[in-house]
């Protein structure tokens, strides 16, 4: 119990294609603006699945995994207007599909195609963003030294007094191995090994689909001895009943391969999820969010980083010129804005430059990007605005 209080993380991913944010935006749109699409993402339950399209960039060419790393809180799964729903996988089923998604898909019936959800479960600061960023080959979440800093995909530790964003994060850890078709367990090889399947029994094993295949993955190796490195996997493999133990460094790299070819063995075939060139589920305003979050927890310290939302309130790509990019950030405090802005408006600047040079990066393309600190007290209590943020399961559809 103590074990699954600390559980910190699911993360449910897929990946394919570097992307061409285009088509994500089409695809967006389309299954909003379709009805009929809606199939793709039901409208509540754990039934659904969501489709991808084929290719290969990361995993082999002939399979592909494609990474969304979101919590996904189930009971929110219903379609609202303007949200694209994450929570439920659609029906990849091929019936279902007409002929512009089947072309779309570019699906051409290859039995040997696989896909799948993966959900990555792990404590603070274990290294789930570094191998799941790793297994991508993009930049998809952020990682920094300070625990808790990927929140839509990690679930927040227990604390005595817990915040409404917390306890809307644990209930998304359930949500996000209910529907994986593999599970993989993070743990930080440098710190004492811990009883995984304990974990996972406090977590409501029967949340887990009946036979989910399990993969413990022993991070961060190249801190410590290969004769310990030995020791850790013999005792994981002794007292866990997780299906197999891979050692790796993702933040080298190394066995990361192992772990792309173990979540391949283990995802059904089928078609992809997801048109070719998307990379992620996300849509780009949530990644541009990620960025400028990542800058706040590298520019700041103590609770400034974690009482910060940021917010994508506009995102005009406009031929001819740069993309107009602007975000808000909402603080909890006054005293948190003034330093936010710093004398001047300095650190902000700082702030607003690093941020740009990253996104431009992401976008392959120049962004005007503009900033506004907010004080919303008490947003991280406040359910409504968690819901408005995207912490209920949904984001906002571009
Ligand atoms: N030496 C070493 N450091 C690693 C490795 N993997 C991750 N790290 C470092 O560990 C820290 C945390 O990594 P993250 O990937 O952000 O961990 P996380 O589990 O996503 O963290 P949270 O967002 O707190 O849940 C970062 O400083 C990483 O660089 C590894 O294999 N070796």
């Amino acid at each position: 119990m103590e074990l699954a209080s600390n559980l910190s993380a699911a993360d449910r991913f897929t990946v394919t294609t570097p992307s061409s944010l285009n088509v994500t935006r089409h695809f967006c749109a389309r299954n909003l603006c379709r009805p009929s699409q809606f199939r793709y993402r039901a409208t509540s339950g754990s039934s659904t699945e969501k489709r991808s399209s084929s290719p290969p960039l990361v995993l082999s060419r002939k399979h592909e995994l494609l990474i969304n790393e979101l919590q996904l809180d189930q009971g929110e799964a219903d379609y609202e207007e303007g949200l694209l729903s994450l929570s439920v996988k659609p029906n990849r089923s091929m019936a279902l599909l007409d002929d512009y998604e089947m072309e779309e898909l570019d699906y051409s019936a290859d039995p040997n195609h696989r896909s799948g959800y993966v959900a990555v479960v792990g404590k603070p600061n274990v290294g789930k963003s570094t191998l799941s960023n790793q297994m991508v080959g993009q930049k998809l979440s952020i990682v920094t030294d300070k625990p808790q800093t990927t929140r839509h995909r990690i679930l927040g530790v227990i604390e005595k007094k817990m915040h409404k964003l917390d306890t809307m994060m644990m209930k998304n850890v359930r949500s996000a191995a209910v529907n994986a078709d593999c599970v993989l367990v993070i743990v930080d090889a440098t710190k004492m090994p811990e009883k995984i399947d304990e974990v996972f029994e406090a977590e409501g094993a029967g949340s887990l689909k009946d036979n989910v295949p399990i993969l413990l993955v022993l991070n961060k190796k190249d801190l410590i001895k290969p004769g310990e490195v030995a020791k850790k996997l013999q005792w994981y493999e002794k007292f866990t009943n997780v299906d197999e133990v891979i050692p790796v460094s993702a933040k080298y790299g190394h066995g990361v391969e192992d772990v792309k070819e173990w979540i391949l063995s283990k995802l059904p075939s089928g078609p992809a999820y997801y048109p070719k060139d998307i990379i992620s589920e996300h849509p780009e305003r949530f990644f541009i969010a990620e960025i400028v979050r990542e800058k706040i927890f590298m520019q700041f310290r103590n609770e400034v980083p974690y009482a910060s939302q940021v917010n994508v309130v506009s995102y005009k790509a406009r031929p001819g010129a740069k993309d107009f990019i602007q975000v808000e950030i909402i603080v909890e405090k006054n005293s948190q804005k003034i330093i936010m802005l710093g004398k001047d408006g300095k650190a902000m600047k700082l702030l607003a430059t690093a941020a740009r040079l990253d996104i431009e990066d992401f976008l392959q393309k120049k962004v005007y990007l503009e900033m506004e600190v907010k004080v919303k007290e008490n947003w991280r209590q406040d359910e409504g605005l968690l819901k408005h943020y995207g912490y209920g399961g949904q984001i906002r559809a571009l």
